[in-house]
């Protein structure tokens, strides 16, 4: 069963035009982090790679084509997990870097705290020899097009934003059994300055054990928070359920209790895996014994060689 990998690109509605692009998005993120895997590297190198990628994709809501804030700016938010240690770090409204996912890592790796924030989390990004890029490099024409619909004295960011969430995430478990996570997100549309999403908050956006397992979340970050969604479904698996049953109590939970739809990717520590959502669509994909799976819509499980044609 091991390795595995479960990749996520966001819970919501993902425009058609969009589909394609989503969908070969985390394939191909899911491939490059498993190959880490397979040669028998870490959980946590491989959920990096992989949201890394995602990231540099502009097709999602992190790192390059990250939502804009109400000033027309990117603040960014990411967490990583190590399962082994409940080691973990976490970047939160960071400003003017590529890789968000990278500079949670180094939080981890590097200092005793758990997660850094705006200018602190730049000069730790300095200090660490991060590169700064222009903001112009994170922006795309889509999302100022959204942050302009979305500045009209009549408009609905939270509603129109339910419609396209982007948010990447990912879950792995390597050849020795150890467990990560990794999140990343421009979190909300037309969001205030200074606000922090779901995503760099253990428990919420993520969660890794590798006693238990791991996830990573998606959805209205202010609703995750209200139910620490990640480690409710890790809670679930505590009591014996299935990943899948896990991930969907949580996920009713969340519906039931604050009306709020999201999804998550779940591993366990013998390799089983899921991929659930509430939303509409979630692009996700998972590899594991060399097969690709992957999905958009409630019910789509597509399969194909890990060294298939491109998706
Ligand atoms: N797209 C998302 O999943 C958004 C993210 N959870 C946030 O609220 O920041």
């Amino acid at each position: 069963m091991l390795p595995v990998l479960v990749v996520h690109g966001g819970a919501g509605y993902v425009p058609t035009k969009r589909s394609d692009d989503s969908i070969s998005g985390v394939c191909s993120a899911t491939r490059a982090g498993y190959k880490i895997l397979k040669e028998g590297g870490s959980s946590m190198d491989a959920v990096v790679e992989t949201v890394t990628q995602l990231e540099n994709n502009p097709t999602f809501n992190a790192g390059c084509g990250s939502v804009l804030n109400v000033k027309g700016d990117v603040e960014m938010d990411a967490l990583v997990m190590d399962g082994k240690t409940l080691d973990s770090g976490a970047v939160s409204a960071v400003r003017n870097i590529a890789n968000p996912i990278q500079l949670a890592r180094l939080v981890m790796d590097k200092t005793s705290h758990a997660c850094l924030t705006a200018e602190g989390a730049s000069k730790f990004a300095q200090t660490m020899g991060v590169p700064e890029v222009p903001l112009e490099s994170l922006i795309t024409e889509y999302s100022r097009m959204r942050w302009e619909e979305n500045l009209a004295p009549d408009a609905n960011p939270v509603e129109s934003q339910m419609g396209k969430m982007g948010t990447v995430g990912a879950v792995a478990v390597d050849i020795a059994g150890n467990i990560a996570c990794a999140t990343s997100t421009g979190g909300l549309l037309n969001k205030m300055e200074g606000r922090v999403g779901d995503t760099p908050c253990i428990g919420s956006g993520g969660y890794a054990d590798n006693n238990i397992g791991a996830v990573s979340t998606t959805g209205h970050g202010e609703a995750i928070m209200k139910v620490t969604l990640a480690r409710l479904v890790l809670f679930h698996m505590e009591q014996g359920n299935s990943v899948e049953e896990a991930s969907d109590l949580a996920l009713d939970h969340m519906k039931s209790r604050v009306a709020s739809l999201g999804g998550v990717v779940t591993v366990d520590p013998q390799g089983h895996w899921a991929a659930r959502f509430s939303s509409l669509q979630m692009a996700w994909a998972a590899a594991q014994k060399d097969t690709l799976h992957y999905g958009l819509y409630t019910g789509e499980h597509f399969t194909q060689s890990i060294d298939g044609p491109q998706q």
